[in-house]
């Protein structure tokens, strides 16, 4: 595996959980596979467990790790080609990333959706210039499209956590106060597909997900309906994908948020959320806090995903 920006990256499924699952039972087993190896990890947004969580991953690997926020410190960058450099970018992304792919041997970006231009987005014009122009293995760590670390995290905790071979899991949307981009829904979608498990996406009508995510999910514009018999509840927010509405907020109903009358409609489920999460916009403080909830599981597992995709960019330099 040379970069990985997505579920089809890490090939059969059940192999990589298997590598994942022996990982968790001693993460320190491979600590010579990255010496002086050199990990960098490139920030266009901000992150908590992905810097850290990803940091700890090379670590116990044996990499060395950088980690550069690109707003803060570098150069402001010009992403465009062509574009006139007479404002307030003193460098173009087209000299920076081979500069950086100079300084390292594997590495990470973050860069988020722009809501300015679909295309672009969904072509990941960022992600796609270090793939084609550092000269060195690339992974996504949360792009315009997916966030593939998370989900693969999600899909370890899910099968750490299920009572039966095929769950119910249901994806809901919920309000906030902000734009969010479609990476988190899109890449979770895409994953929970792959994994043949009973899915379904249940959000307000105007927020349909780009439909090479949705796959075979069912779609339920009732989350009441959809949260019946559920075994996982996976919170998020998103803003709307579909044309003319691309980037925009369509609704703020707090009636979606995630309460304790809503997960009383499920077989017992356990919650999911990415983190960082608005309390009582995405899901009220009880349900949160309540032992069904296994977000800090779910985030915990970020470092072992992280170190099973590192271990195959590792083995494969
Ligand atoms: C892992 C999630 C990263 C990001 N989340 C946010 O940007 C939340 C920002 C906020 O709540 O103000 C998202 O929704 O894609
Ligand atoms: N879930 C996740 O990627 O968190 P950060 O944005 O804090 O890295």
């Amino acid at each position: 595996m040379k970069n990985f920006t997505c579920v089809k990256d890490l090939g059969d499924l059940q192999v990589a959980l298997k590598e994942a699952f022996e990982i968790k039972k001693d993460r320190y087993q491979f600590c010579e596979l990255g010496k002086n190896k050199t990990l960098l990890m490139i920030f266009f947004n901000s992150s908590l467990r992905t810097r850290l969580s990803t940091q700890k991953a090379a670590m116990n690997l044996g990499m060395n790790t950088m980690v550069l926020d690109v707003n803060q410190g570098a150069w402001k960058l010009e992403t465009e080609r062509g574009v006139i450099m007479d404002g307030d970018k003193p460098e173009h992304l087209l000299e920076a990333v081979p500069v950086m792919g100079c300084y390292c041997d594997i590495i990470g970006v973050r860069s988020f959706a722009r809501f300015e231009n679909k295309e672009e987005d969904y072509n990941e014009m960022i992600l796609n210039q270090f793939i084609k122009y550092s000269g060195r293995p690339v992974f996504s760590m949360e792009a315009a499209t997916r966030h593939p670390l998370q989900s693969f995290a999600d899909l370890i905790t899910i099968e750490e956590y299920k009572k039966t071979a095929r769950p119910k899991v249901v994806l809901t949307w919920a309000p906030h106060p902000k734009a969010l981009p479609q990476a988190v829904p899109n890449s979770f979608a895409e994953w929970m597909n792959a994994a043949d498990y009973e899915f379904v996406i249940t959000h307000p009508e105007g927020y349909e997900l780009d439909p090479q995510f949705v796959g075979n999910a069912k779609v339920e514009y009732d989350q009441k309906k959809a949260f019946k018999g559920a075994d996982f509840v996976y919170a998020k927010n998103w803003a709307a994908y579909a044309d003319p509405n691309y980037g925009q907020i369509l609704s703020l109903d707090r009636s979606w948020t995630v309460d304790e009358d809503k997960m009383a409609l499920t077989n017992n489920a356990y919650f999911m959320h990415c983190l960082p999460v608005r309390r009582n916009m995405i899901v009220t403080d009880d349900v949160i806090e309540s032992p069904q909830s296994i977000v800090i599981q779910e985030a915990a597992n970020r470092e072992i995903s992280a170190q099973a995709v590192l271990k195959r960019m590792l083995e494969n330099l």
